[in-house]
């Protein structure tokens, strides 16, 4: 935990949002958006049409279409993520985040009531940033020697990370606490914007979700110390840690909980684990020596897509006729008994106790929404899994796929007799839930590790060549 310490005085002092939060929160669109880094957005009221492309800064495009089409095709029908949460009682978040975090404002204005990141979707979108910033460095270099127009047109357009890492390295911060510095100005600008949506459902709802270092996924006090320092230095009422499902992790997920702190349990794979989740988010709330729970909320993170993704590899193996039509099937099973579960677990006399504290269910969150295969619907991980008391985080494919001709109904525990045969069918041919499980989260906790890895040592390149350069060619 020698980073944790060693990051906390330079990251406390992350500035606060430096914008305050607009009022197009609040209300529906109307005739326009105008933000400097959206080159299209319209909007018509009252049949709310809202289209936006991100692009003039080079990064991954974006495009949303917000329109008013039913899944048939029919114009009119208004099925928006507005509706999502009004009538189904699912909440729709946005599996991503990068600067400017203004670009968000056209999401929540279309619907998107929260925010999920991880180490690796910001690794992404910060490497592309990095390479960017890279080019404009040595087109600086070279602009300062001569007669480069589109260098100077390249460096008259703004880079968002570049100018706050170069501050922070050349100040004296290694690369781990320049990342963290620059996360934690992510968070705390995205809590801002989300904190109308938090206040208006007294904390029900409106979070923003970041990730203690997958490093420590197997550490039990590594994680609860981290969970402490971000919780600290994020200082956002509306902050979900992030805290990955490993059993090293369950007790951490209980002694933060106890603590008070708000945590999105991540990496969930199984309903075994997903139960243990449950239990230690109930056994922190009885824990807490707070008299007011209310605002001590969690929320768990089932993936759904990697089930498919893996089991499906089983089912091709054995190869019959009955092992290949379940191809597709076993994620969204498992997830209805998810649901099936969490019903069970918040209800009762040990849940009716916590609820007199004001304590709040901890809710099912869907991750890993997109769809992998491109043979299946592409919106096989949203329409089947919307529900009461639900989130479905959605990157920009399966959100842009829901709003475009998604279907609004409460699917999740409409057929439970076929998910539980579906469930029982895949244990007959051989499929050990269990082992699924527990392979999905080595993998995932790798896949995050070595991204976080990764992109240090990427930064640590960066900064080692931002000290070479002269700052005043830099300016
Ligand atoms: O943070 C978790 C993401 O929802 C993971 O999604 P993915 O399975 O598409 O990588």
């Amino acid at each position: 935990m020698a980073s944790i310490s060693k990051l906390g005085g330079s990251a406390a002092a992350a500035t606060a949002s430096s914008f305050s939060s607009s009022s197009a929160l609040r209300s529906e669109p109307k005739l326009s958006f105008h933000f400097p880094r959206a080159s299209s957005i319209t909007s018509r009221v009252p049949a709310i049409s809202i289209s936006f492309r991100r692009g003039r800064d080079g990064r991954t495009p974006l495009t949303v279409k917000c329109s008013q089409v039913d899944g048939n095709g029919a114009q009119g029908k208004r099925t928006t993520l507005h509706d999502l949460y009004a009538q189904e009682g699912q909440s729709p978040w946005y599996d991503n985040l990068c600067r400017p975090v203004t670009d968000l404002l056209p999401l929540i204005a279309s619907g998107v009531r929260g925010v999920t990141s991880n180490p690796s979707v910001r690794f992404w979108s910060y490497l592309c940033l990095m390479v960017f910033s890279n080019a404009l460095n040595i087109a600086k270099v070279f602009a300062h020697f001569g007669d480069n127009s589109i260098f100077q047109k390249a460096i008259s357009s703004s880079n968002a990370y570049d100018e706050q890492f170069r501050q922070l390295i050349l100040s004296g911060n290694d690369v781990e606490s320049a990342y963290w510095e620059l996360v934690i100005k992510d968070i705390q600008d995205a809590c801002k914007l989300f904190e109308p949506i938090y206040d208006e459902t007294d904390g029900g709802d409106g979070y923003v979700s970041v990730e203690v270092s997958p490093r420590l996924a197997r550490d039990t006090e590594g994680t609860v110390e981290a969970a402490k320092w971000l919780h600290k230095v994020v200082d956002r009422p509306n902050v979900y840690i992030k805290i990955p499902a490993t059993a090293e992790c369950i007790p951490s997920i209980k002694e933060v909980i106890s603590l008070g702190i708000s945590v999105n349990v991540t990496l969930i794979f199984s309903i075994a684990r997903y139960e243990a989740v449950i239990d230690a988010y109930l056994d922190g709330l009885e824990a807490s020596g707070l008299s007011d729970l209310s605002r001590v909320t969690s929320v768990a993170s089932f993936f759904v897509s990697r089930v498919d993704t893996l089991i499906d590899k089983l089912l091709e193996k054995i190869g019959t006729p009955e092992a290949l039509n379940l191809r597709g099937k076993a994620a969204v099973a498992q997830a209805a008994l998810a649901y099936k579960l969490y019903q069970k677990k918040f209800s009762g006399p040990r849940w009716e106790v916590l609820v007199k504290k004001g304590a709040k269910k901890q809710r099912l969150l869907w991750a890993s929404t997109s769809v992998k295969n491109p043979a299946y619907p592409d919106t096989l991980y949203v329409d089947p899994l919307i529900g009461p008391d639900t989130v479905s985080t959605m990157p920009d494919q399966a959100l842009q796929a829901f709003i475009d001709h998604g279907t609004l109904a409460r699917t999740i525990d409409s057929n439970l007799s076929e998910a539980e045969g579906i469930y029982s069918a895949l244990e007959k041919l051989g499929i050990d839930w269990s082992e699924v499980g527990t392979k999905l989260e080595v993998e995932g906790v790798d896949s995050f590790k070595k991204s976080f890895d990764s992109l240090l040592v990427s930064l640590q390149e960066k900064g080692d060549s931002l000290k070479l350069v002269s700052p005043a060619l830099l300016e």
